[in-house]
């Protein structure tokens, strides 16, 4: 097991490396006394939550491999960059040295060795947090203790993760309970250093924390309909080796996973994150549900959220490896998987997005791309040609190109710098005006947050308060049903009686008091825009540019990928406040067009320089006005009512699950 072996071995294509390295026991008892010794000398101890910890471990190994005549000797230190292999050869003295690093470590397991294949696979969705009969795996014959540790070193040229199993094997006592009780020090100061390594100060761990599971909404129809399979064979296992506690959900019908996360009460109390195993519709489904809360902000704060792609479309999975330096092909689920577990996360941009078509006026919250034109056609039209798979959107293309469409409307945009003096000086004079007449009900409480009221005595008062909620309780909650996320209003959420923080805490103060309150409150807490809402014109002093004219396409995105082989918006960051909308102007030739679509999957589609028909703007809000009442806009990659459009960024508003947290 030489560095240079140890290379060649990770660098298989089986990419799966297994060891057995073994504690000195009886057997070879003349070093076990003095190595054991060192190991005890090396160890530092520290204070952790009353318990004592330890930090740093130490221990003489020999690998157990039958292909070599005589054992080889291994130092294995653990520490909180990650556990070191340090091997002496015997024929040159040579130190060949390993770090597995604590971020490329996803998990550890202790107990007698496994009889089985020691991938801790599952056989089918079960739910981890009950327990099932397993036969228990006997401790060998000589008490050893194994520790197995699970690790996907990161290779760079090329990107990839290689699957390696590193097992310890713990048999210095004739006690397998002391065996055992070591191998667990160890696997607890793997924990230990993984969650040391986890809460820096721009990512959450939203795993570790035993009190709480990870919430996975699996799609089962999602891309060729195999999410289901695809999860047992491919996350389970992972999942298992991370020990994450989940409550597995699968969903059973189109808005399920909206739904789930819009009404349920405890979301934030059970889960640390939810991670959504599909393709980029149900992603959206979830972030709309969570936004759709009461208490939407603390939940875009406190779950960070995870793609793991089932699906067809995956742009946001691209995205995700592409903004952390992981690799996506060929194993798309297990690399999203590992980033899923690797319990960090970062924050994204959320684009609020308003719609007005005839009669209706509505609000979604995006986090890919709105489109109008060439690609949002090709996109829904060779929906028809679904059963050919990935090549429709070829076929299609060339289809699109030779009868090229044109829409006549206007567009508008406002750039960041321009709109930061304004909203800056607008947003000064709203906060002093809020100060001024916001009472709080608790002013010690973080003004961001939805507060719950204060508990409430039983007795008379409560028969009071329910008269008084009957009286009031029609006209209130149809005000809130009716104005809840409209368009028009800045400020149109009311406080419901309905709603769950009502029913859920009582208050000393009178019925009235509590909805005024509490209305107050909401106002300053829903997620509202701050630009003219869509029926209002947009004004030049305001920063905005106005486009007017014939265009073959108008399509924004705010992240890398609209697609996992799209790469649209190079430039954009997760968390860079940016929109970037991609304008072509009728009069673009056919040649140019295609040259366009041919880069797209390297990213090479944008001109250089000044181009009269094709041009990125990087802004922070933009407005579509198509001028005819027929055509195609899609928001995240599904279609919705034609009409005016209007989308700005709100940066940073959620967390994604990443790699590296920044
Ligand atoms: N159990 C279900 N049965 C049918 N549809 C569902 C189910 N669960 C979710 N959906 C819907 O399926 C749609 C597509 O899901 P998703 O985007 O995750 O997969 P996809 O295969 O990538 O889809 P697409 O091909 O549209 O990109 C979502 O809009 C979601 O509302």
């Amino acid at each position: 097991m030489t560095a240079k072996t140890e290379d060649n071995v990770l660098d298989q294509d089986s990419q799966q490396e297994q060891e057995t390295v073994t504690t000195p026991g009886t057997s070879i008892s003349t070093s076990s006394e003095a190595e054991m010794e060192t190991a005890t000398e090396t160890e530092t101890e520290t204070e952790v939550g009353g318990a004592a910890a330890t930090n740093e471990l130490s221990e003489i190994f020999f690998v157990d491999n039958n292909r070599r005549k005589h054992s080889i000797k291994i130092q294995v230190k653990l520490c909180p960059e990650g556990v070191y292999l340090r091997r002496e050869t015997d024929e040159d003295d040579h130190i060949n040295e390993q770090l597995i690093r604590i971020d490329d470590i996803i998990g550890s397991r202790f107990g007698p060795r496994l009889r089985k294949r020691a991938r801790g696979g599952l056989n089918s969705c079960k739910n981890p947090n009950v327990q099932t009969e397993e036969a228990a795996p006997e401790p060998d014959s000589d008490n050893s203790a194994y520790l197995y540790i699970y690790a996907y070193l990161k290779k760079e040229k090329p990107l990839r993760r290689v699957q390696t199993l590193r097992i310890l094997r713990f048999r210095s006592s004739h006690d397998y309970a002391v065996n055992l009780h070591t191998a667990e020090l160890w696997h607890r100061t793997i924990r230990q250093h993984k969650r040391g390594n986890n809460t820096g100060s721009s990512s959450s761990s939203h795993i570790g924390d035993s009190s709480k599971q990870l919430l996975i909404l699996l799609n089962p129809k999602s891309g060729s309909g195999k999410g289901r399979e695809l999860f047992q064979k491919q996350v389970a296992p992972l999942l298992t080796e991370a020990e994450a506690q989940y409550d597995l959900q699968i969903t059973t019908h189109p808005q399920y996973a909206k739904e789930f996360v819009r009404t349920r009460k405890d979301l934030l109390e059970r889960y640390s994150g939810i991670v959504v195993a599909s393709g980029d519709g149900l992603f959206y489904e979830v972030l709309n549900g969570l936004m759709e809360r009461m208490d939407w902000r603390r939940a875009c704060r406190e779950l960070p959220l995870g793609i793991i792609p089932c699906g067809s479309g995956n742009g946001l999975a691209k995205s995700v490896a592409h903004h952390c330096n992981e690799p996506y092909e060929p194993k798309p689920i297990l690399h999203a998987t590992l980033t899923c577990i690797a319990g960090k996360s970062t924050p994204m941009d959320v684009v609020r997005v308003e719609i007005a078509s005839r009669d209706k006026h509505y609000v979604m919250y995006s986090f890919l791309s709105v489109g109008w034109g060439l690609i949002a056609d090709i996109d829904i039209e060779s929906e028809r040609l679904r059963s050919i798979g990935a090549q429709r959107f070829t076929l299609w293309a060339i289809r699109r190109l030779i009868t090229l469409r044109t829409y006549k409307g206007k567009v508008y945009y406002q750039l960041p710098s321009k709109i930061t003096k304004v909203e800056q000086a607008k947003e000064a004079k709203e906060t002093t005006k809020r100060a001024a007449n916001f009472t709080p009900t608790n002013p010690n409480a973080d003004a961001s947050e939805f507060r719950d009221l204060p508990e409430e005595e039983e007795g008379e008062e409560a028969d009071e308060h329910f008269s008084d909620a009957i009286s009031l309780d029609r006209s209130v909650y149809r005000q809130h049903a009716d104005s809840w996320h409209s368009a028009m209003s800045r400020r149109t959420a009311y406080y419901s009686l309905g709603g769950p923080s009502l029913r859920s805490n009582r208050s000393r103060l009178s019925l009235n008091q509590r909805i005024e309150a509490a209305n107050a409150e909401f106002a300053e807490l829903v997620p509202s825009g701050t630009i003219p809402a869509l029926n209002m014109p947009l004004e030049s002093k305001d920063g905005w540019i106005c486009e007017d004219g014939d265009f073959v396409m108008v399509h924004a995105a705010y992240t890398t990928h609209l697609s996992s082989d799209v790469f649209f918006a190079p430039e954009s960051r997760l968390s860079d406040g940016l929109i970037y909308l991609v304008i072509i102007r009728s009069g673009v030739s056919r040649h140019q067009l295609l040259n366009f679509m041919l880069s797209l999957n390297t990213g090479t589609h944008l001109p250089i320089g000044d181009d009269p028909f094709i041009k990125v703007v990087a802004c922070r809000a933009f407005r579509i006005e198509p001028q005819s009442s027929d055509g195609i806009l899609v928001v995240d990659g599904e279609r919705v009512d034609y009409g005016p459009i209007q989308a700005e960024v709100m940066p940073g508003l959620i967390k994604v699950m990443t790699t590296n947290g920044q």
